[in-house]
């Protein structure tokens, strides 16, 4: 049975996309990139520096919120978005993930994972029926289904296995998220490893079963960068050209331009912030690493051009002398203008898009990284 479809795609140039995704608590510009704020904060930002960046949508773990300070009590709370201030759309996913990421002594079986709580050790079962209603608790604009997501290289079969059971729980997580209200959506996630006829199973059933949008998982775990792109050539066309595509924990800035040219419209990564809390900037010339001493007495800018005012009015020398010292204001200085670079990229690229300029865009950019930092 087909859902709703709240995404208005709005230009293409070649095969990528912008487009409009109405949601609950607002509209996101596609495509976006949704900074991480893992337990409900933005680590090292105030929301406000976050929505002045241009973010339309921010990300929460479904993991960590749960276990602390739980779905029940945020929802008594009036869910995210008046627990956190943060007033726009959020996004959450499943929790399995993080499962298999951060917790220990967990198993997995078709009913559910089970696993021992990170904090204080307390055993836990997550459903996809548990994770769809910890997910409506939290009052997530989009809600992921539950999967399980295999690390690369792997085994034919172990990737055949968690492709098959996360189709499985992809019927249960729909069934669990049928009494939702209006507006709320939920994303099947195609799984299949480095496989291409996996992938392709994969995303034909899980068109079959029917979302309001398709993320592309299974990808950003340990695969170099070609099998990531093969992987999504393989799976983009398989997806309802009409719905948005989201690549799961997806990645550097050149991550993000490669896979928007192949038909994507949503990211998350955590790189930006957690990049910035070690001394590491994005900028249009690549990356600069300020912990770096040639950066000791440099009065410069990180970047004359931006509009981010730490980006352009604050010198290295300062941020480096920070970042040295193991300074708070270091971290929450090159998180801001990290996400605020990220969501720069994001906008020229909707522009270039639009504009149908998208394949100058790529290559002006592009060069900019290859010039580094003089
Ligand atoms: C940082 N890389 C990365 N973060 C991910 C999160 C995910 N969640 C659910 N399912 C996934 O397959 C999945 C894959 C991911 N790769």
């Amino acid at each position: 049975m087909s859902l709703p479809n709240h995404f208005e795609l709005l230009a293409t140039d070649g095969t990528a996309r912008t487009g409009r995704l109405t949601t609950p608590h607002g509209v996101v510009r596609t495509p976006a990139f949704m900074p991480v704020g893992t337990a409900g904060a933005m680590k090292g930002m105030h929301w406000r520096e976050v929505r002045d960046a241009g973010a339309d949508i921010v990300l929460g773990n479904t993991y960590h919120l749960m276990l602390r300070p739980g779905a029940e009590r945020i929802a008594t709370l009036g869910g995210l978005q008046a627990f956190t201030g943060w007033n726009g759309p959020m996004l959450t996913d499943s929790g399995g993930f993080q499962v298999m990421s951060l917790s220990d002594l967990r198993k997995v079986n078709e009913k559910a994972v089970t696993f021992r709580s990170h904090i204080d050790g307390a055993k836990v079962e997550l459903s996809p029926e548990r994770s769809i209603e910890v997910q409506r608790l939290l009052g997530s604009d989009i809600a992921m289904q539950m999967d399980e997501c295999v690390r690369l290289p792997a085994e034919r079969s172990d990737i055949e296995r968690a492709m098959r059971l996360s189709l499985r729980w992809a019927e249960r997580s729909k069934r669990a998220f049928e009494t939702a209200p209006a507006g709320y959506m939920l994303c099947g996630i195609v799984q299949g490893g480095d496989i291409p006829e996996m992938r392709r199973t994969s995303a034909r059933e899980l068109v079959d079963i029917g979302f309001h949008g398709y993320a592309i998982g299974g990808l950003a775990v340990g695969e170099p960068q070609a099998v990531m792109l093969a992987m999504i050539e393989e799976t983009a066309p398989l997806l309802p050209i009409d719905r948005p595509r989201y690549l799961m924990g997806v990645g550097t800035p050149e991550d993000l331009l490669e896979a928007v040219s192949r038909g994507i419209d949503m990211f998350d990564c955590v790189l930006p912030t957690r990049n910035g809390r070690h001394g590491m900037a994005f900028t249009r010339f690549g990356q600069i690493n300020l912990r770096n001493a040639r950066h000791a007495d440099d009065p410069r800018p990180l970047d004359e051009e931006s509009e981010w005012p730490a980006a352009h009015n604050i010198s290295r020398a300062y941020l480096h002398h920070l970042v040295r010292s193991g300074e708070t204001l270091g971290a929450m200085l090159l998180s801001e203008i990290n996400v605020a670079y990220y969501q720069h990229l994001m906008r020229g690229m909707r522009e270039a898009i639009s504009s149908g300029t998208f394949e100058m865009f790529q290559q002006q950019t592009r060069a900019g990284w290859a010039r580094g930092d003089i």
